[in-house]
């Protein structure tokens, strides 16, 4: 059986346990059950906390999880990243007071930073030479400053909103671009290309949709070119041999745009529908 490690809290919880239930597994019903076994499709799931995933699965007691990069590097685990899964995208960034001192990294020598992943931010001070003291708390890092137990922090940073409503502004290099990732025990475990194509199908299913038109035939290589597909167009004849009709894979994100062109280019009766699952 394949062990699989889930986060049970937290912001990568609610979308890591969707993904699964698109890739066809069986979760728990009860949200404090910690283990749920998917008989079936002989795999068992680990509901964690996300910041203990990379610990379990880089020690080999588990043989893939969901976690955060930024949570991965900062475990300093043996797990490695599989793929990502283009969900929790952030940056993870410096930031201190808007009107103060520190608007560089060499300002911070000697400065206390507050953040809840200090193995990450330790180890990129000292690759650029900056001694600082990081203080670790768990959450909630932007009060620090305000509250006086640090000169700067360093956090995750999606919107900006929490950094700008404490005050706080972005400063010096990006630290880390995360995302939620895939990741891997040491030893692989014969079971995990299964889950990996499962995965990979409900991101391109959730990425992309079906774009059906009727186009006149004369104008196929001018919308190919606005929408060229995953690898080729089907092309089908119709009863007016003038027209042909063209189904093809595009991104959900710019379908509009698509459709809008390939209308000026004369196509017609142009249809969208989702993609369920897929496995290209
Ligand atoms: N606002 C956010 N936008 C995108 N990703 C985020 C955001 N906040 C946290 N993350 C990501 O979620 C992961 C952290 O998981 P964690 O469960 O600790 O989230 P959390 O929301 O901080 O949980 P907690 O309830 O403990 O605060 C990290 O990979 C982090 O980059
Ligand atoms: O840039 P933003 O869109 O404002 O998002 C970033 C904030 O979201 C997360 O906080 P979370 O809600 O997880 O609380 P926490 O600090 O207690 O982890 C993260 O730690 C930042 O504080
Ligand atoms: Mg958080």
């Amino acid at each position: 059986m394949l062990r699989i490690a889930v986060p049970n809290k937290g912001s990568l919880s609610e979308t890591a346990a969707e993904m699964l239930a698109e890739a066809g597994y069986s979760g728990r019903k009860d949200s404090r059950k910690l283990v749920h076994a998917d008989v079936k499709n002989d795999v068992e799931f680990f509901y964690l906390r996300p910041r203990d995933i990379a610990t379990y699965v880089g020690s080999g007691a588990l043989d893939v999880g969901i976690t955060g990069r930024d949570l991965l590097l900062d475990s300093g685990s043996d797990a490695h990243e599989i793929t990502h899964l283009d969900f929790a995208d952030s940056t993870f960034r410096f930031a201190a007071p808007a009107d103060g001192d520190i608007s560089e990294i060499e300002h911070l020598a000697g400065k206390r930073v507050a953040t809840s992943y200090p193995t990450l931010v330790d180890g990129f001070l000292r690759q650029r030479g900056v001694e600082a003291h990081t203080v670790k708390l768990d959450g909630a890092v932007e009060s620090a400053v305000q509250l006086g137990v640090a000169d700067a922090v360093a956090d995750v940073v999606s919107t900006g909103a929490t950094l700008k409503a404490a005050g706080l502004e972005i400063f010096g290099p990006v630290i880390l671009e995360s995302t939620a990732v895939l990741i891997g025990a040491p030893t692989k475990h014969e079971g995990i290309e299964r889950l990996i194509r499962r995965l990979r199908g409900v991101l391109v299913a959730r990425k992309f949709v079906i774009m059906d038109y009727d186009l006149p035939a004369a104008q196929l290589e001018a919308a190919i070119a606005v929408a060229g597909g995953i690898e080729s167009p089907t092309v089908s004849p119709l009863r007016d041999e003038d027209w042909v009709a063209v189904r093809v894979m595009v991104p959900s994100d710019d379908a509009n745009t698509i459709m809008d062109r390939l209308y000026e280019l004369g196509a017609r009766a142009i249809l969208v529908t989702a993609i369920h699952a897929a496995r290209l």
